[in-house]
């Protein structure tokens, strides 16, 4: 009998790095028998680092590359952001697993202000997130919204090297690769609504894999996933397929008899935003979602995701 191997595609970039080894280490002690190997790969998404993602194809472009290499069988599993994971697989691909979720919010970050609300007028924040620079304008309408792209190390050298009065980045992310002490704020939802699975990872493996779907089963988190289908069922309704100015967060409350969820679309320049929030049973986390999307799109959602579709 041969040794059971499980391959991990992964983007190579030091956060996908540690999202990909912590779920190897995860595996490995639950299975002691198991052998669980990275297959380091990189995307477009990662290559083509001076355009907006908008206008390349969206997050789909960190995906498809994992995608490839396991349906010519080089990988068994890929694990992803959820934030980054389209709302529609496509198909022969399954996501079986999603984990327990770590910090969902946003983090101001900055080497001269401690909070948001010390930035002076038309401070120069970077964010290549549509979704952040809509709140941040909507808020601060004085404030200069600069594009900034790439990894975490390299957006944080940007803003060391005084190209921004702050940046602001996933919490998460930031925890991930223990740069923690360069978090002043976590900015809280009613300032920076996080975006649609924010803090999550994801597991996605090819459709019917009943075998290693079988050996991943104990790292699904049900409140989690509970959670992560009414934001992305919201997001899907709205057909928000690449980046998009839309924001989604879902908690459980009463005791997890329901979900609450808040979302918001606006036009990027934060000259119109639309929030809706609707509480409904945990039981249905895909019906809170569409209902929620419907009260948006009854508020005029439609046209601005429209009108940012043909910008791009
Ligand atoms: N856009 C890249 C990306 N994808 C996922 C995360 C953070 C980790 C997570 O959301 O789980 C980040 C970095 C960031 O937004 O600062």
């Amino acid at each position: 009998m041969s040794q059971q191997v499980i391959r991990i595609a992964t983007r190579k970039s030091p956060l996908a790095m540690w999202q990909a080894e912590h779920i190897q280490a995860r595996l490995e002690a639950l299975h002691p028998a198991l052998k669980v190997e990275l297959v380091p790969m990189s995307t477009q998404g990662d290559i083509i680092l001076d355009t907006p993602l908008a206008k390349i194809g969206g997050k789909g472009l960190f995906v498809k590359e994992l995608e490839l290499a396991m349906m010519e069988g080089r990988a068994d599993i890929a694990v992803h952001s959820m934030k980054d994971v389209p709302m529609n697989l496509p198909e022969g691909f399954a996501l079986p697993v999603i984990c327990k979720r770590h910090a969902p919010t946003d983090a101001f970050v900055s080497n001269l202000y401690n909070a948001f609300d010390e930035l002076p007028q038309g401070a120069v924040v970077g964010t290549s997130s549509l979704r952040r620079e809509l709140q941040l304008r909507a808020l601060r309408p004085d404030l200069v919204v600069k594009s900034l792209r790439g990894n975490v190390q390299t957006r944080l050298a940007k803003l060391d090297a005084g190209e921004f009065d702050a940046i602001i980045l996933a919490t998460s992310g930031l925890q991930r690769m223990e740069m923690d002490s360069r978090i002043r704020q976590e900015l809280p939802a009613e300032v920076s609504l996080p975006a649609v699975g924010q803090g999550a990872l994801g597991i996605e493996t090819r459709a019917g894999d009943e075998e290693i779907i079988k050996l991943l089963a104990p790292l699904r988190d049900e409140d989690t996933w509970l959670t992560v289908s009414a934001e992305r069922a919201m997001n899907r309704h709205l057909e928000g397929g690449c980046q998009v100015p839309i924001g989604g967060f879902a908690e459980l409350v009463d005791d997890g008899a329901n979900i609450r969820l808040r979302a918001l679309v606006g036009e990027p320049d934060g000259t119109l935003l639309l929030r809706a929030e609707r509480i409904g049973s945990a039981q249905d986390p895909e019906a809170l979602g569409v209902a929620v999307a419907e009260e948006l799109i009854a508020q005029g959602a439609k046209a601005i995701l429209d009108r940012v579709y043909q910008r791009v």
